[in-house]
C-alpha cells in the first residue's frame, strides 16, 4: 500500500462540520465509521486523525499528523513549531478582554493588577507582556465568562464571535488580542511523496477556496456601452462578449470578486449594463 499524508481534524466541536465539507469540496470521499478515530479517504491518499483541537498542535508539531485544520488561535496559544499553509476562512472569532458591562474603562492601565480568567493564559501573556501589564492569570477551561460573575476574577480574555455570551453574562469586550480563523497548518519537515500529496491537496483547496470568493456575472448592455463596462468589470483576463440575437445589444461574462460585488453594481447599472445575473462558481483553477 502506497505512503498516505495523515490529517488531523477536530474530533468533535465547531470545527469538525466544515473540517469535512472543505475536504468534501476538494473530492475528498472519506469511509466514516461510527465513533471511528481514524478513517481513510477512499480517492485520495489521506488518512484522518479525529482528535481533540487543544491537542492537534503538538500532534502535528510530533509528526503523528503531517497536516491539520485546527483554530488559528489554538496554534498561537500552543507555541509549536507549524506552518500555517492556508487559511480557510470558517469559524473566525477573535480573543478579547472583557469586563462587566458597568465598570469605568478608560484603557489598558485599568488591567495592571487585576485578576483575569482565561483559557488561553500563553496569549494572554504575550499581550500584557507587550503592553508592559501585570496581571493574575487566573486558567479555567471553560465557562470562563462566568468568571466575574462568581466572584473568580475582574476580568476575562475568551473567545468572542457574536458577543453573546458576553451580553448574557453582562459583560462587555474593551480590548481585542488576536483574530482567529480555521487553518491548515503542516509540520515543518514533510518531505519527498507526502510532500507531494500535499501539493496536490493544496492545488485543490485554492481551487475551492478562490470558486468561494468569486462569482460568475453575466450582464446585457447596448454595444455603445461596452467598453465603458469593461473598465468597471474586472475580469480573470478580459470578460467574454458575444452578440445577443436583439440588435445592437451584447452579453458579458466575467468572474467578480465577492467583496467587490455591491461596489461595482451600481456603477454597472450607470453604464447601461441590464438583466444582470451572479452565478456561484463551484471550483476556480487559478
Ligand atoms: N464562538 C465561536 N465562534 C466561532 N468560532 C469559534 C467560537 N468559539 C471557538 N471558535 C473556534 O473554533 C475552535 C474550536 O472550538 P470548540 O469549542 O469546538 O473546541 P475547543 O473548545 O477548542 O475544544 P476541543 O479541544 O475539545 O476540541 C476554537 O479553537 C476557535 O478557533
Ligand atoms: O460570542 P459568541 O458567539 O457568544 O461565542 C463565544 C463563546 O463561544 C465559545 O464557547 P463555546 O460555545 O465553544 O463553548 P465551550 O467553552 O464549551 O468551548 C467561547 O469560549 C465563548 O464562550
Ligand atoms: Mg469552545
Amino acid at each position: 500500500m502506497g505512503e498516505k499524508l495523515k490529517i488531523a481534524v477536530q474530533k468533535s466541536g465547531r470545527l469538525k462540520e466544515d473540517s469535512l465539507k472543505i475536504l468534501k469540496e476538494c473530492g475528498i470521499s472519506i469511509d466514516n465509521g461510527k465513533d471511528q478515530l481514524k478513517a481513510s479517504a477512499f480517492n485520495f491518499p489521506l488518512e484522518v486523525l479525529y482528535l481533540r483541537n487543544s491537542d492537534i498542535p503538538q500532534y502535528v508539531e510530533d509528526g503523528v499528523a503531517d497536516i491539520a485544520i485546527v483554530g488559528e488561535n489554538v496554534v498561537i496559544e500552543k507555541q509549536k513549531e507549524l506552518e500555517i499553509l492556508q487559511k480557510l476562512g470558517f469559524s473566525k472569532c477573535r480573543l478579547a478582554m472583557a469586563l462587566p458591562k458597568d465598570v469605568e474603562y478608560n484603557g489598558l492601565e485599568y488591567f495592571n493588577g487585576k485578576r483575569i480568567a482565561t483559557s488561553y493564559p500563553n496569549s494572554l501573556q504575550l499581550f500584557l507582556d507587550e503592553n508592559n501589564l501585570n496581571c493574575d492569570i487566573h486558567v479555567i477551561s471553560g465557562s470562563v465568562e462566568i468568571a466575574p460573575n462568581i466572584g473568580l476574577a475582574d476580568g476575562i480574555c475568551d473567545l468572542v464571535s457574536s458577543g453573546s455570551t458576553l451580553f448574557k453574562n453582562g459583560l462587555r469586550e474593551v480590548e481585542q488580542i488576536l483574530k482567529s480563523e480555521a487553518c491548515l497548518v503542516a509540520n515543518k519537515n514533510i518531505s519527498g511523496i507526502k510532500q507531494a500529496i500535499l501539493d496536490r491537496l493544496m492545488f485543490r483547496l485554492k481551487s475551492v477556496l478562490a470558486a468561494k470568493n468569486n462569482k460568475y456575472i453575466l450582464l446585457n448592455a447596448p454595444n455603445e456601452k461596452v467598453n465603458d463596462i469593461i473598465e468597471v468589470l474586472p475580469g480573470m483576463k478580459s470578460p467574454t462578449i458575444m452578440p445577443l440575437a436583439k440588435e445592437g445589444w451584447s452579453s458579458l461574462h466575467s468572474v467578480i470578486n465577492e467583496n467587490d460585488f455591491w461596489g461595482v453594481i451600481d456603477q454597472l447599472k450607470l453604464n447601461g449594463a441590464e438583466g444582470i445575473l451572479i452565478i456561484p462558481i463551484e471550483k476556480m483553477v487559478l
